[in-house]
């Protein structure tokens, strides 16, 4: 082996490249700008997602080229673009509004310098490039007055999160004030445990926090119930308290930036309950704005209807009719009146558009009270993805969609109200949990795979699992570990680290619990599909489930069971078939491709296979093959623990992934 050039070399050489690569992304915001510019003289909108699937496309392709993956490729361009389409409209939002234009802006927070608020007011300060003059409040009530007294230009409030829901407190501090919403902005919540240094998460007795963090944080914290807990006004202030005491074995919750500012370090990361774990928050300033209509807007109103029956739902017809879509409505009690309440409600529309003009007016006829809090630019920019297929294979030359689409009917789909059948809901139903996608038309690959002893190659799995084309994994044998939970926490990281659903297997009936509490989808083995009682308490929860067929079961009894979890409320099921008991083999099972045949014409559930017991390793790909020939929505394809074994499989199961998209 050639002697390596020396490490000092090599990272002159990355510090280098790193300073080109932001000198790039510097001049591509420049020329988004310029985009912006000719948009507002065309009057165009913003957001074209046709460019961005061409663009993102073209990308995958050249970096494959040059041996990036696509899934590295797609997350850098979809931050990328975001921050492109957020960047044209605080430029497009500051030309339609000059007197907002200032070199600085006094903005009210909650909490001190490193608090969740200070960070959100921070990045929105950035991205306007404007200079940000702070003013840490102790109370919403306090952020308030500071604007509507004008001491400060504009006011930060949390209004909802995705882990903890909405902010009450701030929905009660909006019907009172003269303030109008002019803006919202996003941020990640990246809660970590933060101690001054050296300090070890075994050490920690005492944590300082928010009750917001709290909450959100509540599966890592009943892990350790070692910890006493402290309640803060905010973020900063547990921050504080740490940096105050001169006790080792306290610690604080808040964010790694904000622990940054106080010299704390985090000792342990991503402890919040979900993984998508965001803070949306609006901004409020004396007086409204108007948005251009380049940009997605969003209008807030609140009303009260009164007690009349059905006022609400009169309410909410008016805006059908006018094709308004309500992306959230919050209902709040209204002081000095009981049980009447008043609503809060997000409308997708430009206040000045004709159809939310005359919305308001109608629906000042018929509500007792209403206001607009105001109208803003809708900062979501949900990231454009790219098809299964495009992600396989080189874009020109993706499959042609199947359409799956049987008219023949079964006697046992007859019945227009049995759930499971195409009579009872016509659109084939599809079920998302973050890269996956299966049913109407979506194919999905899931790999299964019995929780791994060794946690140190977790991470090496997870990314070799995502580069052979699967976007979730099945993590089976969870009771057959010691330390399960912990176990099933690390493999979960190390999956949403490269994206993966991580999809926990029921084999005994006890294991539910940590199913649903760390998994994003649950499976219901073979083994348990006529436990009717397991089937029943799935049922009731709000998550997707994999129903795999029994190996004795006839397609009605495999229905019937999927009927008894759909009975219950639960309509995000998935159909497994992997075989059924023939005369073929006494041993092995056989695929029933002719039940997905059948099931596809009876049932508007998506249904995936699992070649994996039934074949053998000369069958398997002409087995997978078939099923997708055949329409399934998606293959399952074990994996063995086994270092060597695994290695193989990864192959052959990465091909037949590969060969299904030729
Ligand atoms: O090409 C455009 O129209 C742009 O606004 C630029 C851009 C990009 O950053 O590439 C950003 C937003 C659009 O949705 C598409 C592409």
């Amino acid at each position: 082996m050639n002697k390596p050039q020396p490490l000092n070399h090599t990272r002159e050489q990355i510090t280098a490249l790193d300073k080109d690569l932001l000198a790039l992304l510097a001049k591509r915001r420049e020329l988004s700008l310029d985009v912006a510019r000719s948009k507002e003289v065309d009057i165009r909108p913003i957001r074209d997602t046709q460019r961005e699937k061409e663009l993102l496309a073209r990308l995958v392709k050249q970096g494959r080229e040059q041996g990036l993956d696509a899934h590295y490729v797609i997350s850098l361009y979809q931050s990328i673009i975001e921050d492109s389409v957020l960047n044209q409209q605080a430029y497009l939002q500051g030309r339609a509004n000059p007197d907002t234009q200032k070199q600085q802006y006094c903005v009210a927070y909650l909490g001190a310098r490193g608090s969740y608020s200070y960070l959100a007011a921070n990045r929105y300060c950035d991205r306007r490039q404007v200079d940000m003059q702070d003013l840490g409040c102790k109370s919403f009530d306090e952020i308030v007055q500071a604007v509507e007294s004008g001491h400060a230009d504009y006011g930060f409030l949390p209004i909802e999160n995705t882990s903890s829901g909405s902010i009450n407190e701030v929905y009660d501090v909006l019907q009172h004030t003269s303030l109008a919403i002019v803006g919202e902005t996003t941020i990640e919540v990246g809660h970590c445990l933060l101690a001054k240094s050296s300090g070890n998460v075994s050490k920690i007795k005492t944590v300082y926090a928010h009750p917001q963090p709290i909450s959100q944080c509540s599966r890592y914290l009943s892990l350790h119930p070692e910890f006493k807990l402290e309640y803060c006004s905010s973020s900063a202030e547990a921050m504080e308290k740490v940096i105050e005491s001169d006790d080792p074995t306290v610690a604080a919750i808040g964010s790694a930036e904000g622990g940054a500012l106080y010299q704390l370090e985090a000792i342990a990361q991503d402890l919040a309950n979900q993984k998508i774990n965001q803070s949306r928050f609006i901004v409020v300033a004396r007086k409204a704005i108007a948005v251009p209509e380049q940009l997605p807007a969003k209008s807030t109103l609140i009303m009260a209807t009164g007690q009349k029956p059905g006022a609400l739902v009169e309410a909410l017809l008016v805006l059908k009719a006018h094709n308004l879509n309500m992306s959230k409505l919050e209902s709040r009690p209204i002081p000095g009146t009981p049980w009447e309440e008043m609503f809060y409600l997000d409308l997708d529309a430009n206040l000045s558009s004709e159809s939310m003009q005359s919305a308001l007016k109608e629906l000042e006829r018929i509500t007792r009270f209403i206001k607009v809090l105001g109208c803003y630019p809708c900062e979501t920019v949900s990231p454009t993805q790219l098809s299964n297929s495009q992600l396989m294979i080189e874009p020109d030359t993706s499959r042609a969609e199947h359409a799956g689409d049987s008219t023949e009917q079964s006697p046992i789909a007859t019945n227009k109200q049995v759930r499971y059948c195409k009579k009872y809901n016509q659109d084939a139903t599809q079920i998302t949990s973050g890269q996956l996608q299966v049913g109407d038309k979506q194919f999905g690959a899931i790999a299964l795979i019995s929780l791994p002893q060794d946690n140190a190659l977790y991470s090496q799995k997870a990314k070799s699992i995502k580069e052979a084309g699967f976007q979730a994994v099945v993590l089976e044998g969870l009771s057959r570990q010691q330390d399960a939970t912990a176990n099933v926490l690390e493999f979960k990281k190390a999956l949403h680290q490269f994206d993966l659903e991580c999809i926990l297997s029921i084999e005994h009936e006890a294991e539910l619990k940590l199913a649903t509490e760390h998994g994003n989808i649950l499976l219901v083995t073979g083994k348990q599909m006529n436990n009717l009682a397991l089937l029943k308490r799935i049922g009731s929860l709000h998550i997707p489930v994999i129903l795999e067929r029994n190996t004795m079961a006839s397609v009605e009894e495999f229905l019937g069971a999927a009927e008894s979890i759909l009975e219950q409320g639960n309509q995000q099921v998935i159909l497994c078939e992997s075989g059924v008991r023939t005369f073929n083999d006494s041993v092995m099972p056989s695929l029933d491709l002719a039940a997905l045949v059948d099931i596809k014409a009876i049932s508007h559930l998506p249904i995936l296979v699992n070649p994996s017991y039934a074949s053998t390793a000369e069958t398997l790909s002409s087995h997978a093959k078939a099923a997708k020939q055949l329409n399934a929505d998606g293959l399952v394809l074990n994996f063995s623990s086994v270092a060597d074994t695994f290695t193989d499989e990864l192959t052959t199961n990465g091909d037949i992934l590969r060969s299904l998209y030729q």
